[in-house]
């Protein structure tokens, strides 16, 4: 293929690349930004401290978990302090992450100092369903200039327990400098007037300079809310614009099926998908329900590894080398449909590079969940059949799929660094623990109904209530603008 050639396909790819982005999550992409990937706690929280440490007029927090441990206080006495210096604090927790922390009335110290703080989603008559909806966020901006989107949280758990020889968790975090910026900053005051709050007068969203700040990097924010789902259907258009690669990492592995189908059809199609997954995670039950979910996905040639650490608690996916996202949504429904998520996509080929090389490398400590040999003698033969017929039809899309099969059979191999392990016993041992979990539930449901019906009754009142109190509002309203009009 010739330059002139080349130069056309990229100019086609980026139409559709931005064609994409946009009909699914309305999301502009901001050009020439900086953009640094930050692992764990240990890269990440100095550099929060510090980026603080230094601000000069505002800090702007969104934080799912503010937990009341030592890197918890060690941020709220900082900020405490900043906020004395005449740094406004702005920090929007989310009510239910932070609910020790609430009780324990962790963050009126802070509020003292006369930092203003907003719980998301309180408990309250007016709360009703919404309650289910969460600020998963976690990110900071400090005075305009630079942001931080990420999986972490403020909590000394990340940074995992030397005494007790605990490593730290594995997570992913990005700092921006730019542009996208002000996108981050936009997001945050749209959270604010959610809860009928707005940024202090003495806060403006900057406006957007089009400076150059390190080259031709693009990046776009993607701010997701339980009424736009943004993330859910760019997630989805992300698996079709895979062409080679689909690389994934998640915390809380629990999709869809509608995700978990185009995941098998982009394997089906050849592309090399792999998904990283926490093997012992703090949630545990989700890492079981995950694990029901490997053999229909391993069937059809998606390649499943369990993270051998602590925990791997990062949100990522990368589509062919020149596509990634990062940030806070974990590949289930909570994310998708409830919550507010903030994740950052990312096209450049080198930073992408960076995060491809991270992902490899985190495969090194991993063990891949592999079919048990007549199972994957089937799908290998499937794959061949399916080889055979791309090869008629696109040389393109044949060389993938060659390329996957040879990793494939390496795979079911079993020679992988990383080690391996047959589906069966890890999936029975799953669903041995989801059907007692399900009698526990039917055996509570017998002889102490009300300790399930209860929670149900309340969450039905609170929320019935609450639309009626929206619902006379409303026609209170309604009937002022009226009786305006007529006199
Ligand atoms: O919901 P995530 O992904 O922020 O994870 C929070 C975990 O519950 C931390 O233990």
């Amino acid at each position: 293929m010739n330059m002139e050639k080349n130069q056309e396909m990229l100019s086609l790819n980026h139409q559709i690349l931005a064609q994409l982005r946009l009909r699914s999550s309305n999301t502009p992409i901001r050009h020439n930004q900086s953009i640094t990937i930050l692992n764990n706690s240990s890269e990440n929280f100095p550099e929060w401290y510090a980026a603080i440490e230094s601000a000069q007029h505002y800090v702007l927090i969104e934080m799912y978990i503010f937990a009341d441990n030592d890197f918890g206080k060690q941020m709220r006495d900082l900020l405490i302090r900043k906020q004395q210096q005449g740094v406004q604090i702005v920090l929007v927790y989310d009510w239910f992450g932070c609910i020790v922390p609430v009780l324990k009335r962790f963050f009126k110290p802070l509020q003292k100092a006369g930092a203003m703080l907003v719980a998301y989603n309180p408990i309250g008559f007016a709360s009703g369903v919404g309650l289910l909806s969460r600020n998963h966020r976690k990110s900071f901006v400090i005075d305009g200039h630079t942001a931080f989107v990420s999986g972490l949280c403020i909590s000394s758990a990340w940074q995992g327990n030397a005494h007790k020889n605990v490593a730290e968790w594995r997570d992913i975090g990005v700092k921006i400098q730019g542009d996208a910026v002000r996108d981050v900053m936009a997001a945050f005051a749209d959270t604010l007037s959610s809860q009928n709050q707005k940024l202090p007068e003495s806060i403006v969203l900057p406006a957007f300079s089009g400076d150059e700040v390190s080259g031709s990097l693009r990046a776009g924010v993607v701010a997701t809310t339980p009424s736009d789902n943004n993330m859910m259907r760019l997630d989805l258009n992300a698996i079709a614009l895979a062409n080679q690669r689909l690389w994934i990492t998640d915390a809380y592995f629990m999709p869809t099926r509608l995700y978990t189908q185009a995941l098998i059809n982009a394997a089906h199609a050849g592309v090399d998908v792999r998904i990283l997954v926490p093997k012992t995670s703090d949630i545990r039950w989700i890492a079981r329900v995950s694990r029901t979910r490997y053999r229909e996905l391993l069937q059809a040639g998606v390649r499943v590894f369990e993270w051998n650490g602590t925990m791997i608690h990062a949100k990522a996916a990368i589509a062919d080398g020149v596509w990634a996202r990062v940030g806070s949504t974990n590949l289930n429904f909570s994310s998708w449909h409830f919550n507010r998520e903030l994740d950052v996509i990312i096209e450049d080929q080198n930073t992408v590079a960076q995060l491809c090389h991270h992902f490899l490398k985190d495969l090194d400590n991993a063990t891949e969940i592999v079919l048990n040999d007549i199972e994957a003698a089937a799908v290998r033969e499937s794959r061949q059949a399916r080889f055979r017929q791309l090869k008629a039809m696109n040389r393109q899309q044949a060389k993938a799929v060659a390329r996957q099969m040879l990793e494939l059979s390496q795979a079911f191999k079993g020679n992988w660094h990383s080690g391996s392990n047959i589906v069966d016993s890890r999936e029975a041992n799953a669903y041995l623990s989801l059907g007692l979990t399900l009698l526990g539930f039917a055996v509570l449901l017998a002889f102490a109904p009300y300790l399930l019906v209860v929670p149900i009754i309340v969450l039905l009142g609170v929320g019935g209530i609450s639309t009626l109190i929206y619902a006379l509002r409303q026609k209170r309203k309604i009937k002022s603008k009226q009786k305006d009009k007529s006199s």
